[in-house]
Order: structure tokens, then sequence, then C-alpha cells
């Protein structure tokens, strides 16, 4: 089966994508956001300097898809987590980011430690982490240069953010 970024719906509820992915959607205070966090990559080449949500692929010993995204938010963003809401993707993967990749996705925050923004993240996962503003019609969010996947989840997190 072949799709894109701009057609996941056409990923039958039965497709199992072989390499689930998790990311935070971090917000910078749950009751009242103003802000959601970005990360810029840094590898591979080809996704070097696009834009996206924290998180990573899940390991057979994470416990679910919950404790495998509270895991890659320490190891990347050396911060703890709490997550709040899942932005629920139109498949039980949640968002299809590939043919062979589905990410879900959840609203959290930082409950321990400090983000380390702009040039002083010294990680190697990511080129900057930066706080984006949840400002009128979501500009400052869709005037980033996102992996084009996360594009209809960004629109989402808009949407549910009522922005
Ligand atoms: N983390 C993350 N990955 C995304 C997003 N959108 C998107 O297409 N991807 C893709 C990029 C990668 O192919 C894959 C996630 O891989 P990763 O490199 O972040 O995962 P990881 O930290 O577990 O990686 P590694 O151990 O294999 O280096 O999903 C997103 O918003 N966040």
């Amino acid at each position: 089966m072949t799709a894109d970024s701009d057609s996941p719906q056409q990923y039958p509820h039965e497709y199992e994508f072989r390499t689930q992915v998790v990311g935070a959607a971090v917000l910078n205070d749950p009751r009242r956001p103003t802000h959601f966090l970005a990360a810029q990559r840094a590898y591979p080449e080809f996704l070097r300097g696009m834009w996206e949500f924290p998180g990573g692929k899940t390991d057979p010993e994470d416990s679910s898809c919950q404790s495998a995204l509270i895991r890659e938010c320490s190891e990347e963003l050396d911060v703890d987590i709490e997550l709040h809401d899942e932005i629920p993707g139109p498949h039980p993967q949640g968002w299809p980011l590939k043919e062979t990749a589905a990410m879900r996705v959840w609203t959290a925050s930082v409950v321990d430690g400090e983000l380390m923004l702009g040039p002083q993240y010294d990680g190697s996962d990511h080129l900057e982490l930066r706080w984006i503003p949840l400002d009128d019609r979501g500009d400052a969010a869709r005037d980033l240069e996102w992996i084009p996947a996360d594009l209809p989840i960004v629109d989402a997190l808009l949407a549910r953010l009522h922005v």
C-alpha cells in the first residue's frame, strides 16, 4: 500500500504499521497554554532542520506507548513529563507518518527538570527546542517547516487548543 501524508485516511483500521512512534505536544501550562514545544531535528540528513514533536520509536521493553513517550522525553529533553490528552489520529496507531510508521501524540507538561531552550540545548537529537506561541490563528506554528507528515497533527493540536 502507498500513501502520502495528505491522505492518511486511506489506511484501513486493520492495517498494521511496523513501527510505532510516540510524540509529545508539550504545553507550557496545561490549564491555560500559551505556547507548545517544537523540536528541530538534527538527523538524518533529509530531516535535518525540520520541526517535530519530541518523542521517538517505542521499544519492545516499553510497557505502553505512554511510558515510551515519558522515557523518550527523559532521554531527549532531560525532563520528566506527565501526559494529558491524546490527540487521536485517524488510525488506531495514531497518525500515519509513512507506510511503515505511525505516531500517537499526547499533550504533556514538564513536571521535573528544566528545558534547555534555544542555543543552550546541548543534546544530539535536535538543533533547537523552541516554545511556539499559540497565537490568534496558529500562524507561528504553521510557519515552521514541519516534517510534512506532522502538518495534520499540528492542525489537530491547534483545533484542540481552540487556536
Ligand atoms: N519523534 C518524532 N518523529 C517523527 C515525527 N514525525 C515524523 O515523521 N517522525 C519520524 C521520524 C523518524 O523516522 C521516526 C521517529 O524516529 P526517532 O529517530 O525520533 O526515534 P528514536 O529517538 O527512537 O530513534 P533512534 O533510536 O532510532 O535514533 O518518526 C515527530 O513529530 N516526532
